[in-house]
């Protein structure tokens, strides 16, 4: 993998083998950038910033660019401000992001933060179902796409009190045509879900603890009535009340809601679980493994949690790791075989 002026590197190139990377280094060296830029790679997409600008070194020509080996396919993406994002695959230019993804790689990014799935809103449980539907469903992607595109200009309408009642309703048309595509997704997506999130949890919890996943769709799965229900509460309080982007899953361990009664190591578990079931729907999807993105998780967990990741990883699956140090590392641990690499201000050293 290679990159130019990427976040604190002005030029990064790393040969990694098919089992990964184990990336070591103090704080602020660089570490999660390198994880960034092979989700950027893969699928032209950070967990840290929607905004690409961030992500173009200060102090750089003013963009960025990252290049690598992925799936038989040398690909690259190149940003520059004010200019269109230019995709390419073995030297052809790609029209859009659809058409760089279309034949992309899957991935799954775990990081301490993904106890945020367990307690914080939905947004971040809708985001972990969008991200498994648009790596193994185009048509999810498209829909998304589209149903965020007319959600936006609806709301602009609605807060400006628009009495353009004709272009809301178009607006709604193209909702309603989304959200029958993605509702069904989600719920196939929670389906196939469930009973890896539970067996997951068990065998990192190392005891009997029943998580389940309840997917509440937002106006109990009819959208076009529950918009009809809403339309005057909408006007009034000018903003969109239902639909996919108010969907919400429920998450339970024991029969209590985990964000508010589970502990704190309950929680973290459940973080992992769900990030591994991620891994397990996406290869079932489309028949091959993620990559995996691993950043700064192990030296957090307990020697219990930390084994049962270890081992719940698939063996065949490339992973890239961040840690600070390597005290946890076992030298007969699966992970001793990963190519290691120590990051310091923004330079990698074998
Ligand atoms: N666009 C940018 N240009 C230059 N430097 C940046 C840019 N964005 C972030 N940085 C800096 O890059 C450095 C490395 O950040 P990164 O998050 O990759 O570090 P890390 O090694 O993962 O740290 P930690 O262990 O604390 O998570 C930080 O000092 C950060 O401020």
């Amino acid at each position: 993998m290679r990159a130019v002026d990427f976040r604190c590197f002005s030029a990064l190139s790393v040969e990694v083998p098919a089992a990964g990377a184990l990336l070591t280094g103090q704080n602020a060296q660089g570490k999660t950038s390198v994880l960034e830029a092979v989700c950027l790679l893969v699928r032209l997409h950070s967990p840290r910033s929607h905004r690409m600008a961030t992500m173009a070194r200060v102090g750089g020509a003013g963009g960025f660019g990252v290049a690598g080996e992925a799936w038989n396919s040398e690909r690259r993406m190149k940003w520059e401000p004010r200019r269109p994002v230019s995709y390419q695959v073995d030297g052809e230019e790609r029209s859009s992001q659809n058409a760089y993804l279309s034949d992309g790689g899957l991935l799954v990014w775990m990081g301490n933060e993904d106890v945020d799935l367990i307690r914080a809103g939905g947004e971040g449980r809708r985001r972990y179902l969008d991200f498994i539907g648009s790596q193994i469903d185009m048509d999810y992607r498209r829909a998304l796409h589209r149903y965020r595109r007319a959600l936006k200009a609806k709301n602009f309408l609605l807060k400006e009190g628009s009495l353009r009642e004709a272009e809301i309703q178009s607006y709604e048309g193209v909702m309603i045509e989304s959200a029958a595509v993605i509702q069904p997704v989600r719920e196939r997506i929670m389906k196939a879900l469930s009973p890896a999130v539970a067996e997951y949890q068990t065998r990192i919890a190392g005891r009997d603890e029943l998580l389940e996943l309840d997917y509440q769709p937002a106006g109990g799965g009819h959208f076009p009535e529950a918009l009809e229900q809403a339309r005057d509460r909408e006007r009034r309080q000018r903003r969109s009340l239902v639909g996919p982007h108010r969907d919400d899953v429920v998450i339970r361990i024991n029969g209590l809601d985990a964000s508010d009664f589970a502990s704190e190591g309950q929680q973290r578990t459940a973080a992992l679980a769900l990030k591994l079931a991620q891994g397990q729907v996406l290869s079932a999807g489309r028949g091959e493994q993620p990559i995996w993105l691993i950043d700064d998780v192990f030296g957090e967990l307990d020697v219990m949690r930390r084994n049962a990741l270890m081992e719940a990883l698939p063996q065949g699956a490339q992973k890239w790791i961040t840690t600070t140090h390597l005290d946890w590392l076992d030298q007969a641990s699966p992970l001793g075989e990963l190519a290691r690499f120590t990051v310091r201000e923004g330079t990698l050293e074998s």
